[in-house]
């Protein structure tokens, strides 16, 4: 049994999160492991409240689960502040683990889920150890620094945010304007890049989206798929997640994490290389 862990914040609401994780991990049969930086008081309608593990409870659970554990794959949410960042970049530098980051800064109700001055800490700690970063657009706006308004400024944004030593950025495309697709651009330290489309749904059920597609990234690099395999199999997870809604909750409810093993992984991205 392959061993992931993730490192973020906990979603009282279980769309998101430590939830969301955990589940896109069982459903896609790896063995995950927590390390919890926030509890969030949270449902679909928003972010209520946020009670911030400290540094040192962080290393804790770190510990705990690497001094029992082969950890194969990371990934990190929710990361709150400076300081649990640092702490999470000591410890893994030393490990040898596939480290895939999601930079979670605002949840989809408006709440800040990472302090401003967090952002650098992340820039120059966690992604120079980094296999996959998976900024939506605000976000790769925010570490990259470029305003994206077309497909030259993702590129230069991509190429800017590899700089930091990451090997791969994902943009994600959730948040785009296309109108019948929803296409995620991969682009690889190598200087190649492609395109994962898929069809976009017309949903207000994608509480969770950016946090199960980077759950999915990882547990398919623990089960040994190659980069790229890993990312269009995620996309499908994703895709059928959010396809299948569960209709739960009262504002933008959480995606359906049983529909991959449900519909047998049925669903066929488009992938453009040109
Ligand atoms: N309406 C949609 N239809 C199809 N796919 C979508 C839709 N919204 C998001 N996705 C896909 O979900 C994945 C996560 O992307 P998204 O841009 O929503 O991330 P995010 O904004 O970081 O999510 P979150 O707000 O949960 O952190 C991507 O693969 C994206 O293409
Ligand atoms: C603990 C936690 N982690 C991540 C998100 C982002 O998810 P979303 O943007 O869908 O609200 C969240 N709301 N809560």
């Amino acid at each position: 049994m392959d061993v992931v862990m993730t490192i973020a914040g906990a979603d009282s609401g279980g769309g998101a999160g430590i939830q969301a994780d955990l589940k896109t991990f069982q459903e896609l049969k790896v063995f995950g492991t927590t390390v919890i930086t926030a509890l969030t008081a949270q449902n679909t309608l928003g972010v209520q409240g946020i009670f911030p593990t400290s540094p040192d409870f962080v290393l804790q659970q770190l510990t705990s689960v690497f001094s029992d554990f082969h950890v194969k794959a990371v990934k990190t949410g929710m990361l709150f502040s400076a300081e649990i960042i640092e702490v999470i970049a000591n410890y893994l530098q030393q490990k040898d683990v596939q480290l895939v980051i999601d930079p979670v800064m605002i949840a989809k109700g408006g709440e800040s889920l990472l302090q401003k001055e967090a952002v650098d800490a992340l820039k120059n700690t966690l992604l120079p150890i980094a296999t996959v970063l998976t900024p939506n657009i605000p976000e790769a706006e925010v570490i990259s620094g470029i305003k994206i308004e077309n497909e030259d400024h993702m590129t230069k944004a991509a190429h800017t945010m590899l700089q930091y030593g990451v090997q791969c950025v994902v943009m994600k495309g959730g948040h785009s304007k296309e109108l019948n697709t929803a296409t995620d651009k991969v682009y690889l330290a190598d200087g190649t890049s492609f395109s994962m489309i898929s069809k976009r749904i017309h949903t207000k059920h994608t509480h969770g989206t950016g946090c199960t597609f980077s759950a999915a990234i990882t547990s398919f690099l623990a089960r040994g798929l190659s980069l790229k395999e890993a990312m269009i199999e995620a996309k499908k997870f994703v895709q059928l997640a959010i396809e299948n809604p569960l209709n739960i909750g009262h504002g933008h409810g959480p995606t359906n994490h049983f529909a991959y093993q449900q519909r047998k992984g049925q669903y066929e991205v488009i992938v453009d290389e040109s």
